[in-house]
């Protein structure tokens, strides 16, 4: 699990030796003071006054350099902790981006942002309780152990019971946190997805008037939330006193051993104030580093989490060897069938079909049938669970990313455009595109008509979730981006469904006469958007129950006719 977390420690040796150097001394500096305190009052006691000032001094000294080695201590680890979480972040983020749809839907976007964010804070306190406590802890304990058996050997065994019970205390504790975080990370998630899925939906839920369930949905796991927190707080703060307790236990019994022999030993006076002063730093680094490795072990849960999202391979695996050979816009599905992974049921069954460079496709079926599923796998958002796709007569899983993407663009049912400019949201079609490329991209997408109206036209801001824009406005948007980069296959999946017909139609032609040698697949509720395609793929439960023309299919598909005739009677004629 830290095999990771320490490759990346790696690139930071100086911050992390001078963290530990500093730590080192200041502990040392800590574990000195008492001993020079019983200096000083034996000094006192012999009225010795050169003595006290010499004492004094080395005390003040030790203080001051105890005090700027914490300073260069903090420094160090915090220098360390957020650069290597920096990076650790972005090989998160980085992986992330690899992965395929199905690996983003076994995580859920919730638990991933929550990875991203949260579990990453988590890494810097690990790595901050490390450089500053986890090695201090050691040193402390081990060297006020030894220190206050030096100072009072007679009462060797004060120290021994007094670590036994507190040890007895953090063993029967400990579990009992480990447990409390773990499920306060899993209610962590359900409270972000909750939170978010609602805010994402908030018209839906307005509209629908759910804001009282969503609210309660919302109030249940932040419940959950609390009351682990208050179970946590409980837990802490009944260390504390009981922590406090056994310290004053231990500095009444000396108080009275002392006291009761101080006839035979009567030197051991003067010890007492630095034995008691080890017991506290021998005490309190134990429970310290008890609360410490329970802060620890919260933060070894989120370094899981965080290793299995890096640990995850894409589903998806694409060729990157760039390859010179230019691709033309056919395609052929062959014998495809595929399953969404963790469905029992065929998404698509044996689907073949063939459409040559240029031709116009559309495809129609009911709700359900398998239409964006055909094309998420032409794009190769999936691989097909048998049977191969081929682009340009070249095996898909063959071609390379970048060309894949550069050949092929989908343009969604669920139009999602991004807070930034318009120019921005089309660049992404096309990083280099031009000016000109862009002027022609929303001309075919009927978009020229209301971003003429704005007068900074592609510089006009897209807010969050595209709100300062209509459906109909956003489907052209994303028309536009899909087109943008020249694509020699265009997707078109329900995306002028916001359309009136006239732009409908105007969108078409301009897609006909302005990118005539790429291959464009429509997929359409209504017949009418696709009844002048070259060919017509139907489907019906995964399948493809027919192909043709508009015209064949009306004498060959019964299908075909039911979805043409129940159109027509609704819409009153096409
Ligand atoms: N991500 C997914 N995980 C599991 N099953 C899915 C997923 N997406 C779609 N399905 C299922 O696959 C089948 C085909 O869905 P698909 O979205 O391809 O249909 P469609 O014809 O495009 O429907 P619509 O016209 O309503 O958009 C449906 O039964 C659907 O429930």
């Amino acid at each position: 699990m830290m095999r990771n977390l320490m490759s990346h420690v790696r690139n930071y040796r100086i911050p992390v030796w001078g963290s530990v150097i500093s730590l080192i001394i200041a502990a040392f500096c800590s574990l000195l003071q008492p001993w020079l305190l019983q200096d000083t009052l034996n000094c006192l006691m012999k009225n010795d006054a050169a003595g006290i000032k010499e004492y004094g001094i080395f005390l003040l000294l030790l203080a001051a350099i105890g005090v700027v080695c914490g300073i260069l201590n903090i420094w160090f680890a915090a220098k360390t902790a957020q650069g290597v979480t920096s990076d650790v972040r972005e090989q998160l983020y980085r992986k992330i981006q690899s992965f395929s749809f199905s690996n983003i839907e076994k995580f859920s976007v919730g638990t991933l942002i929550v990875r991203l964010i949260n579990d990453m804070n988590q890494v810097t306190n690990i790595i901050m309780t490390t450089l500053m406590q986890v090695l201090r802890m050691p040193i402390i304990l081990i060297g006020s152990f030894v220190m206050g058996i030096v100072t009072l050997p007679r009462y060797w065994w004060v120290q021994i019971l007094l670590l036994l019970i507190v040890s007895l205390v953090l063993f029967f504790v400990f579990p009992s946190l480990d447990k409390l975080f773990s499920k306060y990370q899993v209610w962590f998630d359900e409270c972000n997805t909750v939170a978010r899925e609602s805010m994402q939906g908030v018209r839906v839920v307005k509209s629908f008037n759910q804001q009282d369930q969503e609210t309660e949905k919302f109030t249940a796991s932040s419940n959950e939330l609390n009351r682990l927190n208050i179970k946590i707080g409980y837990v802490f703060s009944i260390l504390m006193p009981a922590f406090t307790l056994v310290v004053c236990i231990g500095t009444a019994l000396i108080v009275y051993l002392v006291g009761k022999n101080i006839e035979l030993y009567p030197k051991d006076i003067s010890a007492i104030s630095s034995y008691v002063g080890y017991l506290n730093q021998m005490l309190s680094s134990l429970a310290f580093g008890g609360m410490m490795l329970a802060q620890y072990s919260r933060g070894l849960v989120s370094l899981k989490r965080i290793d299995e999202v890096i640990e995850t391979e894409p589903d998806l695996k694409f060729n990157h060897e760039e390859s010179n050979v230019d691709l033309k816009g056919s395609v052929e599905f062959d014998d495809v069938s595929f399953k969404y992974p963790g469905s029992s049921k065929e998404a698509l069954s044996h689907v073949s079909f063939k459409v040559n460079s240029g031709e116009t496709v559309g495809i129609v079926g009911r709700t359900g049938s398998g239409k964006s599923t055909l094309v998420s796998l032409l794009v190769r958002l999936y691989d097909p669970t048998s049977g191969t796709i081929r682009l340009g007569g070249c095996d898909l899983r063959d071609v390379n990313e970048r060309k894949l993407r550069k050949m092929a663009a989908l343009v969604q049912q669920k139009t999602l455009l991004f807070s930034g400019t318009i120019a921005d949201n089309l660049r992404q079609g096309d990083e280099n595109a031009t000016e000109e490329d862009m002027e022609r991209a929303i001309e075919i997408s009927q978009a020229k008509e209301f971003i003429d109206k704005y007068p900074d036209r592609f510089e006009h801001v897209v807010e969050e979730r595209s709100a300062n824009f209509s459906g109909g406005q956003q489907q052209r948007l994303s028309i536009a981006r899909g087109i943008i980069g020249k694509p020699k296959v265009l997707i078109l999946d329900d995306s002028t469904s916001a359309l009136d017909a006239e732009s409908e139609r105007k969108v078409q032609a301009g897609l006909e006469q302005k990118l005539g040698d790429a291959t464009v697949f429509i997929i359409a509720e209504k017949i009418f958007s696709v009844m002048h395609a070259d060919k017509i793929l139907v489907m019906d439960d995964g399948k493809i129950k027919a192909m043709g023309t508009h015209e064949e299919l009306l004498l060959t598909s019964p299908l075909y006719q039911e979805i043409y005739e129940t159109q027509r009677a609704r819409e009153g004629g096409i």
